[in-house]
């Protein structure tokens, strides 16, 4: 492990767990999910799950945080095989990004066409409420601008270019498709869409902290995602992500709100249901409305 020099996994490391995972179940996802913290519940959303636990995978890193259960369960969706990650990882847990996004190349290796990227995160936009959930439309990677992001080391072609656009990150026919579905199912009044900026935790942010965000043209901050995203469209795959808004970031020197692990993993609780419906529907139309998943 480790072989790349700038402690990264290479090529050759990536498909030597690929191929275990495929020597171990029959099902080939199309399409792969990370669920966010408090949102672990959407791999219940799987039929004839084969689950393993990350510490059986090898090189895979483990989950540390409270809401990432550390489970990689295959399955499928209204009959389309999917993988998820209940349990992702994050720079705060002291991983490199490299480590952060293995398992996006693993599921790229794996076959997998589209990601669903799924998080919970503070709103900044002052018109999103608690339970909101957000459509990412863009992205601000505040690590990426101290040179901080995934693909810097070496690049191998065959997982992508060395300069791959993000102009694109966010496949707009899948976020058309989201909130078509968020429309018909009647979440009209929680579904929102906007900008996610990421940090790097694990403190959460200070009002001023907030208010240059906002500024700056985010809606929304939280501490993963970004990386992921960037490292699915380095290799090809279409990627669709939300947020959940679990809590407002403190805007104001008045408020008397603190944000706090606890809220998050409650908001992720009492959205649980519709998540699961909104997501769902969203992977089983995905081969309806393009050809690639
Ligand atoms: O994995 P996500 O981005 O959903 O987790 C967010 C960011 C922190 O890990 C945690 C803070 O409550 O939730
Ligand atoms: N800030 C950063 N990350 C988060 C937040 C927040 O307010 N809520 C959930 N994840």
């Amino acid at each position: 492990m480790f072989s790349e020099p700038n402690g990264g996994y290479s090529y050759e490391d990536c498909k030597a767990t690929a191929d275990w995972l495929l020597s171990q179940t029959d099902i080939r996802p199309l399409v792969g999910i990370v669920c966010g913290s408090g949102l672990g519940g959407l791999a219940n959303m799987l039929k004839d799950q084969v689950v393993f636990n990350y510490k059986d995978i090898p090189n895979f890193p483990q989950s540390t945080v409270h809401g990432h259960a550390g489970r990689l369960v295959f399955g499928t969706l209204k009959g389309r095989p999917c993988i998820c990650m209940q349990g992702r990882f994050h720079i705060y847990e002291g991983y490199p990004l490299q480590k952060i996004t293995l398992p996006i190349r693993i599921f790229k290796l794996l076959g997998v066409k589209t990601v669903v990227l799924t998080n919970a995160a503070g709103g900044l936009n002052q018109d999103y409420k608690v339970g909101d959930v957000m459509i990412i439309k863009d992205h601000i990677n505040m690590p990426g601008f101290a040179g901080n992001n995934p693909l810097v080391g070496p690049n191998d072609e065959r997982f992508g270019v060395r300069f791959p656009c993000m102009s694109d990150a966010y496949d707009r026919e899948l976020q058309q498709l989201a909130m078509d579905v968020g429309l018909e199912l009647g979440y009209g009044d929680f579904l929102k869409e906007g900008v996610y900026c990421v940090l790097g935790g694990p403190s959460f942010e200070t009002i001023a902290e907030c208010r240059m965000l906002h500024r700056m043209g985010a809606d929304a901050v939280g501490m993963s995602t970004v990386h992921e995203a960037i490292t699915a469209r380095h290799c090809g795959m279409r990627v669709f992500a939300l947020s959940l808004i679990t809590n407002q970031a403190v805007m104001d020197y008045e408020s008397k709100e603190k944000a706090n692990h606890e809220e998050v993993l409650q908001t992720g609780k009492d959205r649980a249901m519709q998540l699961e419906q909104l997501v769902s529907t969203i992977v089983t139309r995905i081969e309806h409305s393009n050809n690639y998943a």
